[in-house]
């Protein structure tokens, strides 16, 4: 019994819903230190922009009451000097709010560079596996969209929060100066929302999360659909497939106008407030002003500045409060966002670089593991030492796998669907570590191969090589970055596809299109092969391609891998006899156990032999066509 290579709980880069949204802020901040640095001036600034407001209700006030009711002649000269004085101010402030914008422009755009980069590598970093277990979609959606809801929130919402804060404090504390039982009578009126607001924050913050799974999704679903749009079309199911993604659209939707609600509510018991406050502070600043209540309060003898003054700092109030809730509400949606990239980075790499992980949070790259060697040099023979695996959702699907195989041998793997041989070709290319047992290359273990030496000396390449949008020399530059025209057509002629090559229609400069689409299956294959020769590794493993091609086409394939495995140890995953008849050496599977080993001449005439069973059947499928 094995355990499964990683606990199934813990598959998938799941959202930590039970943190905090605080704890949650500091850790996504944390991500990028430096892009904080400098923050105080920003602050500093925040502040004298914030400041600078209080200058329009004081000017009001002392204008009217100082330079024009109160004197006999309005005092000209003092009216000029203060409104002069009120404009130097708002100037200074307007300048400090520009610096203040551009400076958060740039915080919050490096910060989010940052992000993505990091959340990017670390989705690479990630094992097949778990990349397997979410849609790649919504893998997408994470370095993207989720990252967007953090930029607003960096941009504008976390200064303006301490900001608002700020300038609520400071209109409060004009307000108190001017006279503390309007002061009360404001506080009072927004008293119902400032409660409210609490169990407002937690609905949204909730929703929001919800939106982001459903963006995901959404995402993944369009992905999906534009990949096999192919398969689609040839089964005619477009009508399924759009309502299928139609219906994610409305889940998307759906889950916006949840956030919609509690948000609206928020605005309409803000700008009740708003306006009651106003009203109310009109009403009682005349009483008061003119003694009509008969109540003698301190702080209760307002001039007629003093009550034109306070609706203005009604409105400093009031900017704050519902920008404030503004502010809060993008801060659940940076939350729930920063949870999903977090749940990114959280996820650790289950198959790690031995020679120093870069570790996701800081980006840093940690220090090797004790013992991580480069491989020996040369040829490279592989150990199979009681290997076991067994994916994370289903039985074990290799059961103890004892074999040495030398170096420079052909070998092929022979068995039928599904007893494990792209499971063992994951495990040899170190895709996927084994639950228990050991693979060495040239003794050294391959948990201990540091990723430089390892990815130069044992190349993988599957069934169909995928081609990046680029032309085929920029293709085959992926197997020696910096290869020179003149290298890759040496490079050609050795694997005979010289004549191929310059036959394309633009040579090596060909475009491939979209995941190679504009070359032929067969095509594809030779620039993948062409490409893993160019790499020069020590260890092939290969995946047989399973697609016909013309018997003209063929021999050129067999010839081009001829040609990549001499004097290699190489690994093909034989899906015709003809290969493991010409191989040093056969594995044959049977449901993942390694049930016969050796040369074909040894195991075609086994009596009951797996491999001969297939080998008959194989002639008489041949003869027959
Ligand atoms: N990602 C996965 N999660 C769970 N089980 C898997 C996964 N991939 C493969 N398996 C299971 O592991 C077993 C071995 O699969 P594997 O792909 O290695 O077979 P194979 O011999 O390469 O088959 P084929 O010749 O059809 O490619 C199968 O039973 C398969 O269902």
């Amino acid at each position: 019994m094995t355990a499964p290579a990683r606990d199934s709980s813990r598959l998938g880069v799941e959202a930590r819903t039970d943190e905090s949204a605080l704890h949650t802020i500091r850790r996504g901040l944390a991500l990028t230190p430096h892009a904080l640095r400098g923050l105080w001036i920003t602050l500093l600034l925040a502040v004298i922009a914030t400041a600078g407001k209080v200058v329009v209700p004081i000017a009001v006030q002392a204008i009217l009451d100082r330079g024009i009711i109160e004197p006999e002649v309005p005092d000209i000269a003092f009216v000029a000097g203060a409104a002069g004085l009120a404009a130097g101010v708002l100037l200074v402030t307007a300048v400090c709010n520009i610096v203040m914008n551009r400076r958060l422009f740039r915080l919050a755009e490096t910060s989010l560079a940052t992000l993505r980069t990091r959340a990017f590598r670390h989705i690479h970093d990630l094992s097949l596996l778990t990349q397997g277990t979410e849609q790649r979609g919504a893998l997408v959606s994470r370095v993207t969209s989720d990252v967007d809801t953090v930029s607003q929130f960096m941009s504008f919402g976390g200064i303006m929060l301490v900001v608002m804060s700020m300038q609520l404090l400071l209109a409060t504390a004009v307000m108190v100066f001017y006279s503390w039982p309007l002061a009360l009578v404001v506080w009072l009126c927004y008293l119902p929302i400032l409660l409210l607001m609490g169990t407002l924050q937690r609905r949204v913050r909730a929703r929001f999360q919800h939106v982001r799974t459903q963006v995901g999704r959404m995402l993944g679903g369009v992905s999906e659909a534009l990949v096999g749009s192919a398969t689609v079309r040839a089964y005619g199911i477009e009508e399924r497939t759009r309502s299928t993604q139609a219906a994610r659209v409305r889940e998307v939707r759906d889950a916006q106008f949840s956030v919609l609600r509690p948000q609206s509510a928020s605005f309409f018991l803000s700008e009740t407030a708003d306006g009651l406050a106003t009203a109310v502070v009109v009403v009682v600043g005349i009483l008061l002003g003119t003694g009509a209540l008969g109540l003698d309060l301190p702080g209760g003898d307002l001039t007629a500045g003093g009550v034109i003054a306070f609706v203005f700092l009604v409105s400093l109030f009031s900017q704050p409060v519902r920008m404030g809730i503004e502010m809060l509400m993008q801060a659940q949606n940076a939350v729930a966002g920063w949870r999903r990239v977090l749940g990114v980075l959280d996820t650790p790499a289950d198959v790690a670089d031995p020679g120093g992980a870069i570790d996701p949070h800081t980006g840093e790259r940690g220090a090797p593991v004790p013992g991580a060697r480069a491989l020996p040099e040369g040829p490279l023979d592989i150990e199979i030492d009681a290997l076991h695996y067994r994916y994370p959702t289903g039985p074990e699907v290799l059961h103890g796998l004892d074999v040495t195989l030398p170096a420079r041998s052909r070998i092929a793997i022979v068995g039928e669907t599904g007893s494990g041989k792209t499971t063992l070709a994951k495990l040899l290319t170190r895709m996927m570590d084994p639950a228990s047992g050991e693979i060495r290359l040239g003794g050294v273990p391959l948990p201990l191969v540091p990723y430089s030496s390892l990815r130069s000396r044992v190349i993988m390449v599957p069934q169909e090589g995928f081609l990046f949008d680029t032309t085929v020399a920029e293709n085959l530059r992926y197997g020696r970055p910096g290869a020179s025209d003149e290298e890759m057509h040496r490079a050609l002629d050795e694997l005979g596809l010289g004549a191929w090559a310059r036959e394309l229609p633009e040579g090596l400069d060909t475009p491939v299109g979209q995941r190679g689409e504009s070359l032929s299956a067969g095509e594809r294959q030779l620039v993948a092969l062409a490409r893993a020769y160019l790499a020069d590794p020590d260890v092939i493993v290969l995946d047989e391609a399973t697609s016909a091609v013309d018997p003209a086409a063929d021999v050129r394939l067999q010839q081009a891998i001829d040609g990549l495995a001499r004097g290699r140890t190489t690994i093909t995953i034989a899906h015709r006899l003809s290969t493991a008849e010409r191989a040093d050496g056969i594995l044959v599977l049977d449901h993942g156990a390694l049930v016969e080993h050796g040369t074909h001449a040894e195991l075609v005439d086994l009596e009951d032999g797996i491999y001969a069973g297939l080998h008959r059947s194989w002639v008489a499928h041949r003869a027959q066509r």
